[in-house]
This record gives C-alpha cells, sequence and structure tokens, in this order.
C-alpha cells in the first residue's frame, strides 16, 4: 500500500513525523521483542528528530528496546559534521538512554577499514538480519535515496544489501548505502522531503518512473510505503 501525506510546511511535517514514529514503534514494541529503525540523514530526516527529541510521547517508547541503522552515510571521517550519524547524534541519539550496541552505525573513512568504502560495505552487512521494521529515507532533487543516485551503478545492485558509492553527484563523492533491494525487505518505508527543489522527483516517482532514472521510485516498502511532504515537494503529485 502506498499513501501520500501532505503537511502545510516543512515544521508541521517534521512534528507529525515524528509524533508518527513513536505511535509506530510503540505499535511494534507491543508485538515484539525489539523495533528496528533506519535512520536518513538530509534536512527533513534530521528535523525529524530534533521533533523527536522535544515530542511530550517520547519516552512512551522502551528505548532500551530499538536499534538503530542508517540507510546510507557519507564516508568521511568519525565525528565529522557532515557524517549523517554524527548529526543524528546531536539531535537525538545521545540525548535517549541507549546503548551503545543499539546503534549500528556505518564505519567512517578512519574507521577499522581504512579509507576502503567497499570493506566498510561489506562489513555493515554482516550487522544486518531481520527486515527491518521502519525505514527512513529522503529524497534528493534528481530523485535518488539513501545514496542511490539515477543511473549510477548502485541503481542496479540485485544481490548486494549494502554498497560502496562513488563519484556521488553531490559531495561528499563516497558513500555507502543499502540497496533497493535491501530497502524493499522493510515492512514501513518513509520517504520525507520537503522544498519545491523535491517537487519534480516526487512528481515522477509517484507517477510511475522507473528506478533507474528516479531511485525513490524503487523504495517500497512490504506493508505500507508512505511518502510524507510538504506542500512544496507534492506540488507536482496528481
Ligand atoms: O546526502 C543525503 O541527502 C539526502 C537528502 O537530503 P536533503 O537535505 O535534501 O533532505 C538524504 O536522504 C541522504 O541520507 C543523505 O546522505
Amino acid at each position: 500500500m502506498t499513501q501520500v501525506v501532505v503537511h502545510a510546511n516543512p515544521d508541521l511535517l517534521a512534528a507529525a513525523t515524528a509524533a508518527r514514529l513513536v505511535t509506530t514503534l510503540v505499535d511494534v514494541q507491543a508485538e515484539k521483542r525489539s523495533a528496528s529503525l533506519v535512520l536518513t540523514g538530509g534536512r527533513t530526516g534530521i528535523a525529524v528528530l530534533s521533533h523527536l527529541l522535544a515530542e511530550p510521547a517520547r519516552d512512551a517508547v522502551d528505548w532500551s528496546r530499538v536499534d538503530f541503522y542508517w540507510g546510507d552515510e557519507r564516508f568521511l571521517p568519525a565525528g565529522h559534521p557532515d557524517r549523517n550519524e554524527t548529526q543524528a547524534r546531536a539531535a537525538l541519539l545521545d540525548h535517549l538512554p541507549v546503548h551503545p550496541s543499539q546503534v549500528h552505525a556505518m564505519e567512517p573513512s578512519d574507521g577499522r577499514f581504512g579509507d576502503d568504502p567497499d570493506r566498510a560495505a561489506e562489513a555493515y552487512a554482516t550487522q544486518l538480519g531481520a527486515p527491518f521494521d521502519v525505514l527512513l529515507l529522503g529524497v534528493g532533487e534528481e530523485g535518488h535515496t539513501a545514496s542511490i543516485f539515477p543511473e549510477s551503478p548502485a541503481v542496479y545492485e540485485t544481490e548486494r544489501t549494502v554498497v560502496a558509492v562513488r563519484d556521488c553527484p553531490k559531495p561528499p563523492p563516497t558513500r555507502v548505502s543499502l540497496t533497493l533491494p535491501e530497502i524493499r525487505r522493510a515492512g514501513e518505508v518513509w520517504l520525507l522531503t520537503t522544498g519545491d527543489a523535491k517537487a519534480d522527483a516526487v512528481g515522477e516517482a509517484l507517477g510511475g518512473a522507473s528506478e533507474v532514472r528516479i531511485p525513490a521510485a524503487g523504495a517500497i516498502g512490504q506493508r505500507r510505503t508512505l511518502w510524507l511532504l510538504d506542500k512544496a515537494a507534492a506540488a507536482k503529485v496528481d
């Protein structure tokens, strides 16, 4: 099932998505022992985490039973301000009662495997198991999602769950990303984006574009695919 929800502005979108995350994680935890949540980078993704920190019902979630992953990472040194992990820690994770073992970050470029994104991708693949419960994604102006860019090798990947991505049109050029086959194993996939610069990509994705041209079109959840947009990003949705 694909649903599109349009909010009046980016701030309302981030606040409503944070509230939605709380209730969804509470529901998952009512059904099973722990929940898995995949975080996204980007402006909207990090704004959602900031709102989640301030959400009054935040601690209805048992945070000691949530495992955090990332859909993609900018392959930079640990602690670099442009890493999705660094931003997510500052916005939310550093303020929650979570054990380090619950936070499954992708390796930095000065980590265990040095400056080798292929080894970082292989290592991340070993951390994956059951399908994710909720997987958050952003959408780029040209239709990328996670770090899967249009017409790039990553969009053709059919076997691996995680890949290294090079020569990205958006800096930094080297990244690590989940692949579309892995994204499509998730129960719920939520695509979050705002602003008129995203309207063409969103309109094309929802209008039936191929995932090679608009990778976000291939991000589909097993139970639900939820597009969470502001009015500007939804301007070209029929
Ligand atoms: O580089 C990235 O950008 C996208 C979208 O970011 P936004 O700022 O345009 O919302 C994001 O989904 C991805 O995780 C990140 O690495």
